[in-house]
């Protein structure tokens, strides 16, 4: 295991466990991950789902779950409390029929345990699109005071390498504020994790080699992530040759302080970020830890669909680890 998680997991080990919901319990892979989680003593899961199921699959798998926490939405006592704080932070826009139909959903239902501090944190996203996984927390939990929108980071590791790479995960089409705040709260979450934070603003072109529409969008990103915060190491539009490889860098870019090297990289679309962070994961060998969100009031994670079990382990470590 990287050294990423070596710290995190003693610091968890030395605070009061933080519950995490795991919405997809009759996942093998979050079953497992869960069961282990609790033996280690990290996290205290909250597993959704029909006790039944979810008992049947532990024996199947042969995973001790004893110590996990299992709620069926439609057996919940507290189903009626948790009806009315939804119709009320959706500020009376649902109907009390809709809201009990939305909240036997597993995403929504376990949402809402984090939103009223019966949980701290959730991890799902292994068996739901992104878009049915944090669609509840964008509804529910809704992004801190002073960020407008959230974003999903990767972490990507090799041995001794660590880069941040956003937004692979939400924002399809960002504008330039949007590029601007991604990064922003991108350095936040790489000091989180020991990356000195040097931002790239990405494009296909370098200082003005191209120019359009997108290649602007990206320059005025730049301007507005340093009005913003006077002290962030940032520049660009970069293509990703110029952020990364030093000698690149002093042909392309001479004259910017990321001397192809970078540790932040932000896309420049949803596009660009997904496919980007999967191909230095499938081609570069590169662990992908994420997709982590960053700016919302509590921690919500979202797994790809393709994670393993090892991937649902650390993402619920670095969701505890988020809770304030
Ligand atoms: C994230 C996503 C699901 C939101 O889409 P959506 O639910 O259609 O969004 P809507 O515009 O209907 O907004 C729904 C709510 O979320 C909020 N919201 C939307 N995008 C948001 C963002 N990036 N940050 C914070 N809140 C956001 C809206 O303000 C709205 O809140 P409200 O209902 O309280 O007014 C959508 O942008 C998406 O599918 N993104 C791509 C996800 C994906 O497939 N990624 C690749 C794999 S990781
Ligand atoms: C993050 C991501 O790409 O998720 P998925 O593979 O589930 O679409």
């Amino acid at each position: 295991m990287s050294d990423l998680f070596t710290g995190l997991k003693q610091s968890l080990r030395e605070k009061t466990r933080k519950k995490i919901v795991f919405p997809e319990a009759t996942d093998e892979r979050i079953l497992t991950a869960a069961s282990r989680l609790a033996k280690e003593e990290l996290v205290a899961p909250v597993l959704i789902g029909k006790v039944n199921e979810v008992n049947e699959l532990a024996k199947r798998l042969n995973v001790d779950i004893d110590s996990c926490d299992i709620t069926d939405p439609n057996t919940y006592e507290h189903f009626d409390e948790l009806v009315d704080a939804f119709i009320e932070r959706r500020n009376g826009r649902v109907s009390k029929e809709d809201a009990q139909h939305v909240l036997r959903d597993e995403n929504y239902f376990g949402t809402m345990l984090v939103h009223l501090n019966k949980a701290d944190g959730l991890v799902s996203g292994a068996a739901h699109s992104t878009s049915d996984t944090v669609r509840p927390a964008l509804q529910i939990i809704k992004t801190k005071e002073g960020v407008s929108k959230t974003s999903g980071v990767f972490i990507m590791v090799r041995d001794e390498e660590k880069y941040v790479f956003a937004d692979c995960a939400i924002n399809i089409a960002p504008t330039s504020d949007d590029l601007a705040e991604i990064a922003i709260e991108s350095a936040r979450t790489a000091t989180l994790f020991d990356v000195d934070p040097r931002i790239a603003m990405l494009s296909f072109s370098t200082k003005g080699s191209a120019k359009s529409a997108e290649t602007e969008r990206v320059i005025e990103a730049v301007k507005i992530a340093k009005e913003k915060d006077a002290s962030l190491l940032i520049d660009g539009e970069f293509q990703f040759d110029t952020a990364f490889v030093p000698s690149v860098a002093a042909k392309k870019a001479p004259n910017s302080d990321i001397k192809g090297d970078a540790t932040v990289f932000v896309f420049p679309s949803l596009e660009a970020g997904n496919i980007g962070y999967k191909i230095t994961e499938r081609l570069g060998g590169f662990e992908a830890v994420g997709p982590i969100l960053q700016g919302l009031n509590k921690p919500v994670n979202d797994l790809s669909r393709g994670c393993s079990e090892e991937d649902v382990y650390k993402l619920a470590l670095i969701t505890a680890a988020q809770v304030e």
